[in-house]
């Protein structure tokens, strides 16, 4: 028997309205709505593949509750990841912006693995040094600002909490018109930052959080904010560790430009400058070319990859 003709598009499907995932709590998701308004929404068949930042379709609102049908292409996915595994932080944003400070006490790993995902996902990276009237710490973090700037990225200086009428311009005019996601370790300053960026995002989320009894869940999630007309401030929560078991050797190289342009001096064309002779890049690393702690931070993420069972 003839199989029956596919049904062309039902009008259900031409009902369809397109939104933003603004925030997400395992499997509930919230949706802005092309009118402003949020809906807590559902993704049919349970998928798990719905991340903050998505612009997705979905099906008229009943009783309050959507139905997230379908998940549009991304422009950007960025993931992190710890031992166990694999998480998406957010899509469709085009800059990453890592906080820091000199106190407390900050890990130049925590930047440099930002930097790397970043990279890996093709987002611009742009590194914010905060709390600049602290003299505790100054010179270890202005060491670390210098030898970013050194190695190419760009960065900003600023005081957030101590002059906020001077980081608030600096601000406003770096961030306009773009989606950029916050990321730090706790205590640098993020919501500080982003209160200087969004003044009222503080009672957006109260607002939030009451509406939907969701209490102080929603200070432990990523919250997409609309900036302006057409950008985006993302937050996430404060982290400490910032995994990349999701990059492979080849990313490592091209996310260290430092440890990159001294390959070429190496024998062997696979070499993976941990223990081979004559490789260029420890070369560099004995002729104090390179710096011992980015080298280390280097040995430390190759081992990792090298380990897993698929190298
Ligand atoms: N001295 C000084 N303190 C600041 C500055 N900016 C923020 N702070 C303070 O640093 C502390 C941490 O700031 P937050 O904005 O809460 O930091 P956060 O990164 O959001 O931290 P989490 O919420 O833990 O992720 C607060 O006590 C701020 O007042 C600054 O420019 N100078
Ligand atoms: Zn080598």
């Amino acid at each position: 028997m003839a199989r029956p003709a596919k049904p062309k598009k039902s009008a259900a499907s031409e009902s369809l309205l397109t939104g933003r995932v603004t925030r997400s709590h395992g499997r509930h998701h919230f949706v802005q709505g092309p009118d402003g308004a949020l809906y807590e929404a559902h993704r049919r068949g349970r998928k798990g593949d719905v991340v903050v930042g998505d612009m997705v379709r979905y099906s008229e609102p009943s009783g309050g509750v959507v139905a997230i049908e379908e998940v549009l292409p991304r422009t950007s996915l960025l993931f992190r990841s710890d031992e166990w595994r694999t998480k998406e932080l957010a899509s469709n944003i085009d800059l990453v912006a890592i906080v820091f400070a000199s106190r407390p006490t900050f890990n130049p790993w925590f930047i440099w693995k930002a930097l790397l995902a970043a990279t890996k996902a093709g987002i611009t990276p742009i590194v914010i040094r905060n709390k600049t009237d602290l003299e505790e710490g100054r010179e270890e973090a202005d060491a670390a600002l210098r030898q970013l700037e050194a190695l190419g990225y760009e960065t900003l200086s600023i005081s957030a909490g101590s002059k906020p009428e001077e980081a608030k311009p600096i601000l406003e005019t770096r961030f306009a018109h773009h989606k950029t996601l916050f990321v730090g370790q706790s205590g640098m300053g993020k919501s500080t930052i982003l209160n200087l960026l969004i003044p009222d995002a503080g009672a957006r989320t109260r607002e939030f959080s009451e509406a939907l009894d969701l209490g102080k869940q929603t200070t432990t999630v990523t919250c997409w904010y609309d900036y302006g007309e057409d950008g985006a401030i993302v937050d996430s929560p404060g982290f400490q560790e910032f995994g990349l078991e999701h990059l492979d050797f080849d990313d490592v190289i091209l996310g260290m430009p430092d440890i990159r342009q001294y390959v070429t001096g190496c024998r062997y064309f696979n070499c993976r400058h941990l223990n081979e002779p004559q490789c260029g890049v420890k070369d560099a690393v004995a002729r104090g070319d390179i710096d011992p702690k980015r080298y280390e931070f280097y040995r430390d993420t190759v081992e990792r990859i090298l380990k897993r069972p698929k190298y």
